[in-house]
């Protein structure tokens, strides 16, 4: 059985729904007042914490600047808040950009040139950028000093140009994406997991502190157990239940109001929103369980292939509830469990329904 553990999401379509990790517009105004400004308040993560710790505390004894930091996982796992900590551990300014802003040399030499000694320079999105910036990218972080070519064909000249020692933080959804060059460049390398349980117990009591928003251990929990492992989710999730605290009740967050709120979002118990739910109960209800291929699920669904495939499923497949196979998608024990549902008899052959099943719902 081939198991996909993909992350990857398509950023516009996961904006728009409560449970998608990409920042939203509402999100970002929010989430500036959220972020923990140290290492010793960033929640969760030890490996990395304690590992950037002694980057850090290392490069602050020498009275350098520190390594080139690359930091890689999902959407709203904290590395856009590592990276202003970084700054702020440092004392050094930071500067802000994506890879998808820089499409020309010529962005990233102006921003480089501009840097003042010590500077943390947060790239995001590292692997969207375009090649040449990337290859001028490798001299800065090496040797800091980029080559500005000036003029255009026989003629251009270029013209080296040294840099202030400064820090970059490159973050990445697709770290398998980075060429090896760009990859070994970084001094040191930090993977962001999902969060567990407690961990979001942590974030949401921290953040509705901050919002005095009154919340009991139990309804914290109730909104951890909902944010699939996502901080900036958690906080999400937070506040559309202190909407509803607000408006149906007291304002105080318990497990009861926690739970009614997001029913009311479609948010279940596990995280899933109403997408996630049709497709499962597609396969379910509609083709035993599968194997079905990708296109009949949607169509059955009537979605985009593309929403399916990156993002209702990359959860799912994440918890375990379906699987991709090279015969189609096909629902886990634990799919029918979390709705409810009795899978067919087992077939001689271990799949739900047995082997005459196979290869009926093609791609
Ligand atoms: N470890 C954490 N402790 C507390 N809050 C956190 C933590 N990680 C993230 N958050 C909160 O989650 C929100 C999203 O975090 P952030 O913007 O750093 O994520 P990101 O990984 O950079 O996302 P993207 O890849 O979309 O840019 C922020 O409001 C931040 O406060």
């Amino acid at each position: 059985m081939n198991w996909d553990d993909s992350t990857g999401t398509a950023p516009g379509e996961d904006a728009e729904r409560l449970v998608g990790a990409e920042a939203d517009g509402d999100d970002q105004a929010v989430e500036a007042a959220l972020r923990p400004k140290e290492l010793g308040e960033f929640v969760g993560q030890s490996k990395v914490r304690e590992q950037l710790d002694l980057v850090l505390k290392a490069a602050r004894q020498r009275g350098g600047t520190a390594d080139h930091v690359l930091l890689s996982g999902a959407p709203g796992l904290g590395k856009t808040t590592l990276s202003m900590i970084i700054a702020s551990e440092m004392s050094a300014p930071i500067r802000i950009t994506s890879g998808p802003a820089i499409q020309h040399a010529g962005d990233l030499a102006a921003i480089l040139s501009s840097l003042q000694e010590g500077e943390v320079l947060f790239l995001d999105e590292i692997h969207r950028m375009s090649r040449p910036a990337e290859e001028m990218l490798y001299m800065a972080m090496e040797d800091f000093r980029v080559d500005v070519i000036v003029g255009k064909g026989p003629g251009a000249t270029a013209i080296p140009l040294e840099l202030p020692p400064f820090t970059l933080v490159g973050a990445t959804t697709r770290a398998g994406l980075l060429p090896p060059p760009l990859r070994d460049r970084f001094g040191f390398t930090g993977h962001m997991e999902f969060y567990e349980p407690e961990e979001l117990e942590r974030v949401i009591h921290r953040s509705a502190r901050l919002l005095d928003v009154d919340t009991d251990e139990e309804g914290a929990a109730e909104i951890a157990g909902r944010s699939r492992g996502t901080p900036r989710i958690a906080n999400r999730l937070l506040r559309r239940v202190r909407d509803y605290a607000q408006v149906k009740a007291d304002g105080a967050i318990n497990r009861e109001i926690a739970g009614r709120a997001l029913d009311v979002y479609e948010v279940d118990a596990r995280g899933l929103d109403r997408l996630d739910r049709s497709v499962l109960g597609a396969l379910l209800k509609l083709f035993g369980g599968g194997p079905v291929g990708l296109s009949t699920l949607s169509v059955a669904v009537g979605e985009e292939r593309e929403t399916v495939e990156e993002v209702a499923e990359p959860f799912l497949v994440r918890e375990g509830l379906l699987a991709r196979t090279p015969r189609g998608r096909v629902a886990t024990p634990a799919a029918w469990a979390h709705l409810g549902l009795t899978p067919p008899q087992q077939g001689p052959h271990g799949t739900p329904g047995g082997p005459g099943q196979q290869g009926l719902f093609g791609a």
